[in-house]
């Protein structure tokens, strides 16, 4: 392979990359660094209908600029040539409808099977004279659609406007290249335009020619002093030492009779780092008459080898030179940007990397990678959920909090007095008792003061269900927020609140009716230990107490219906139902459990998203 094919293939191939990211330059590409700035570009600047676009289109071999007198070109036109395969069909296509190819080649082959190419050419059609059939329509629907487009942004006004129109030509025959076609600068906004029109041209097209890699196609007419010419003026300015500059004369059939262009095109006028060339394209008349490109380019070159005048300038002049010498500058200038390209892209991959990191790394597309990245995204939740509930973290304390302090402060406002007051102990016993009195002991009533306060327990204990309930969604919530890597996925983040809510709300039922049930539990089925030790216990209490003696029950003409009698079954039931607040010390164990709960959740809710996920990349497929 030729350097020069080496060059191409580099240029082709980021270019390639930068169509696949999107990036087609300037404002498309929106604050992100954009490759295509750095690929060799031309802009052909001038004044008016100086020839701009007939110049532009005679480099390129085609027709399909939309020509003719007064203001035509009102928007820039950034024309990109993709190089594709060889035999692949070649068709335009817009940016701005990019589902349309327009192949609207005309009628026939466009190369006869002969065609060979003039050298390879940078971004330029390369086609032998005389190979190209006829094609009075080429690229008419392509053509229009400049037009319209043009018309879409600006109305059928003599306004213009610098949002450009991207086509891009897909053909063998080109390599990758930008050519900016831009509205000719003026001096006079005519009627119909705004005053302000001469500086928006001018400075629309600074903004292209101003990049370093623009080649600037510098078009003024012969028929015009070349000292009052705006291409030259502007191109001075962006590029003062005149190394990206292409002197292009157009309209030498134009120029009075007896006058010559020789001062200008001999550098004598106006001294340019590369030569001037002369260029006749079509005359308006020609365009009208459907003169295609070949016979236009032979008559051309007829016009300077006939020439007395040109005749010794004939092989540096018109189109076809012209279209050869940018190739060699766009290599020469391709060759120099290299390495620059390269550090460019360097700094951007760093810049990009960075940035990623920031933003987080992308979403493969298969659902084995999704849902790594989904087990991967619920770890790191896991893990500081975790972190809160075992330490490290705040939140878990608050759950402690509950069975230490709130708790056991809610048991101890329970109102006990009022329930083993003597009245509500003797209301209670003579109603269990019924029609007969107890002989010995109120079994009965026991049994139904103890149930009754028992029952007392059910409001804090379901509290503090409730209240760990709360500090565990609370820590959940959290949780999601601290949980860096699930930043950018909100509907993940959503789907993980709602499940483990879900889950949470499931635990809470569970929660209240073991609590519940243990309140039953303890209630139904009384401790006879604690009984059974009782007259022991009463016995120690000592002589003269009444009904104190031991062995000997106390009689019922004593105390067994005295104050005293009932007093003792109240300090029995209240020492029984202090005993059963150990039911704390039971749920005390309930963080440790609620944890191992909530790891089992988010296990399963994990598997849950995860399977849905998959569910939803199947179903797109
Ligand atoms: N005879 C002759 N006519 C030319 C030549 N170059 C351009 N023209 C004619 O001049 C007119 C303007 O040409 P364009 O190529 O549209 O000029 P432009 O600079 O692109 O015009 P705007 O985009 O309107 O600024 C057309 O009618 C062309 O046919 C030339 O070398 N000789």
């Amino acid at each position: 392979m030729t350097t020069m094919e080496n060059v191409i293939v580099l240029v082709n191939r980021i270019q390639r990359a930068c169509t696949a990211l999107g990036d087609h330059g300037g404002d498309a590409a929106g604050s992100l660094p954009t490759l295509w700035e750095a690929l060799p570009s031309v802009a052909v600047v001038g004044g008016q209908s100086s020839g701009k676009s007939s110049v532009l289109e005679s480099i390129v071999g085609r027709d399909f600029l939309p020509r003719g007198s007064g203001i035509v070109t009102r928007r820039p036109l950034v024309l990109q040539l993709h190089k594709t395969e060889e035999g692949v069909q070649e068709y335009a296509e817009f940016l701005h409808m990019p589902k349309r190819r327009f192949t609207d080649f005309g009628e026939g082959p466009l190369f006869s099977s002969d065609t060979r190419l003039l050298g390879v050419i940078m971004g330029v059609y390369c086609f032998e004279i005389g190979c190209l059939v006829g094609l009075p329509h080429v690229y008419s629907l392509v053509r229009k659609e400049i037009q319209d487009e043009t018309d879409r942004l600006t109305g059928k006004t003599k306004q213009i406007s610098p949002v450009p129109i991207h086509l891009s030509i897909y053909s063998p025959h080109v390599v990758n290249l930008t050519l900016i076609d831009l509205p000719g600068l003026t001096k006079v906004a005519i009627e119909g335009q705004p005053e302000s029109i001469v500086e928006d041209i001018e400075n629309m097209v600074r903004s292209y020619v101003d990049k370093p890699n623009c080649l600037i196609l510098a078009i003024s007419p012969a028929n015009q002093d070349i000292a009052t010419s705006d291409a030259i003026k502007l191109a001075r300015d962006v590029d003062p030492t005149g190394e990206r500059t292409f002197g292009v004369l157009t309209k030498l059939d134009l120029m009075d009779k007896g006058t010559n262009a020789l001062d200008v095109l001999e550098g004598r006028s106006y001294r340019l780092q590369h030569p001037w060339v002369g260029i006749v394209n079509r005359s308006q008349a020609d365009i009208n008459r459907n003169v295609d490109m070949i016979v236009a380019r032979r008559k051309e070159q007829e016009f300077f080898t006939s020439s007395p005048e040109y005749s010794h300038l004939a092989s540096r002049m018109g189109s076809e030179y012209l279209a050869k010498l940018l190739s060699q500058q766009l290599e020469a200038a391709i060759r120099a940007r290299i390495p620059s390209i390269t550090s460019l892209i360097n700094k951007t991959i760093d810049e990009l990397e960075s940035e990623m990191d920031h933003l987080g790394r992308p979403i493969a597309s298969d659902a084995g990678a999704q849902l790594y990245l989904i087990l991967e995204l619920c770890r790191a939740f896991d893990k500081i959920f975790k972190e809160h509930l075992d330490g490290g973290r705040p939140g878990g304390d608050q759950i402690y909090g509950v069975f230490d302090n709130q708790l056991p402060s809610a048991l101890r406002k329970l109102p006990f007095d009022r329930h083993l007051s003597l009245q509500n102990v003797k209301r209670v016993v003579s109603q269990a008792d019924g029609y007969q009195p107890h002989l010995i002991a109120p079994e009965q009533g026991y049994r139904r003061l103890i149930e009754s306060a028992l029952n007392f327990f059910k409001g804090p204990a379901e509290a503090s269900v409730d209240r760990v309930h709360f500090v565990l969604k609370e820590l959940v919530r959290t949780s999601i927020g601290e949980t860096q890597e699930l930043k950018r996925f909100p509907t993940l983040q959503a789907e993980l609140a709602a499940a483990c809510y879900e889950a949470l709300e499931r635990f809470r039922e569970d929660g209240r009716k073991t609590t519940l049930r243990l309140v039953d539990m303890e209630a139904a089925y009384l401790t006879v230990e604690f009984f059974r030790k009782l007259p022991q216990e009463v016995d120690k209490t000592g002589p003269g107490n009444p009904g104190t003696r031991t062995g000997n029950p106390p009689t019922p003409s004593d105390d067994r219906y005295t104050d005293a009698h009932f007093r003792r079954i109240a300090t029995n039931v209240s020492s029984y139902i202090g005993m059963a607040k150990q039911l704390a010390v039971l749920l005390d164990e309930d963080p440790a459990l609620m944890e191992r709960r909530i790891q089992c959740f988010k296990r399963l809710e994990l598997y849950k998203s995860a399977r849905d996920e998959i569910d939803a990349v199947s179903w797109t497929r």
